[in-house]
């Protein structure tokens, strides 16, 4: 079984542990008494480079990367740094996130906020909604066509935007054809865990001038985000660069300071 299989089939474990404790219709009313969705499309259309800061304990490649305590302060200084969307993981045997986790950025910040988990399941939105995620994750590595169709209408339903992760070129495709309007290229691939550091270059060029871009993994710096830049990034997906900087909002605004550059590309556009 490949990596990305053996966590969605934990996630389809907990979220039918869940879903006896907590039926959908409750699920629902609670996503329904939620405060609205925040525009995070608009947020990442704006000029420059966006920066999507993420909170990451743990990976399933590194392990541990750090201890965060605080979800919420983290994030707040991630804001302070000029981030524009914060991406918090939720899935919880793998990366040691969770839902309370979201809540308690949630809270804090006043910009958009990614629930980023293995959603294969409607249930998972409304959880997701009810939280007050504004953005979230489909990895279409995970998902069938129709599910992805289908969940993408559900995100958007409920006035949040869905952001597809894809890692090839037929899986871009196929994101494109679900109507996708915010790409991810991640550059690891889920399945095996390794890192393909030219697939958003390969991959962003075919993709239509109104989709919005995002590069995600193996952003350490500045340098790295000038070069996504340069293959056609409308933002950057940032965990563990972030997580590890001595000082993060500092290392946040290093990013959005070089993403708003008027040499970089997109800085202007
Ligand atoms: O820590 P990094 O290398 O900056 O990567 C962040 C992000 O891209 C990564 O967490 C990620 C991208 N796609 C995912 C899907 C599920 C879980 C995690 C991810």
């Amino acid at each position: 079984m490949n990596v990305l299989m053996d966590i969605v089939a934990g996630v389809r474990e907990d979220v039918a542990a869940r879903q006896a404790v907590t039926p959908l219709a409750e699920v629902q009313a609670a996503a329904r008494d939620a405060r609205p969705a925040l525009d995070a499309l608009a947020a990442l259309r704006a000029p420059g480079v966006g920066v999507i800061a993420e909170v990451k304990r743990t990976s399933p490649s590194k392990g541990a990367l750090a201890p965060i305590d605080d979800p919420a302060s983290l994030a707040a200084r991630y804001a302070a740094g000029g981030a524009r969307v914060i991406s918090v993981l939720t899935e919880r045997r793998r990366f040691h996130g969770s839902q309370a986790d979201l809540a308690a950025v949630r809270a804090a910040v006043d910009v958009p906020v990614l629930c980023k988990d293995f959603v294969v399941s409607s249930y998972q939105v409304h959880e997701a909604r009810a939280i007050g995620a504004d953005v979230v994750l489909l990895i279409v590595g995970a998902l069938e066509q129709n599910a992805l169709v289908g969940l993408r209408e559900r995100i958007e339903s409920l006035g949040m935007t869905a952001l597809v992760e894809v890692h090839t070129e037929a899986e871009a495709s196929r994101a494109l054809e679900a109507g996708a309007s915010v790409i991810g290229v991640n550059a690891r691939d889920l399945t095996t865990l390794e890192m393909h550091h030219e697939t958003f270059e390969r991959i962003a060029p075919g993709l239509p001038t109104e989709v919005v871009k995002v590069a995600a993994s193996g952003v350490r710096g500045p340098r790295d985000l000038i070069k996504y830049a340069g293959a056609g990034a409308d933002a950057v997906l940032v965990g563990e660069g972030l997580v590890t900087a001595p000082d993060a909002r500092q290392a946040v605004a290093d990013l959005v300071t070089a993403g708003s550059h008027p040499a970089t590309p997109r800085a202007t556009r």
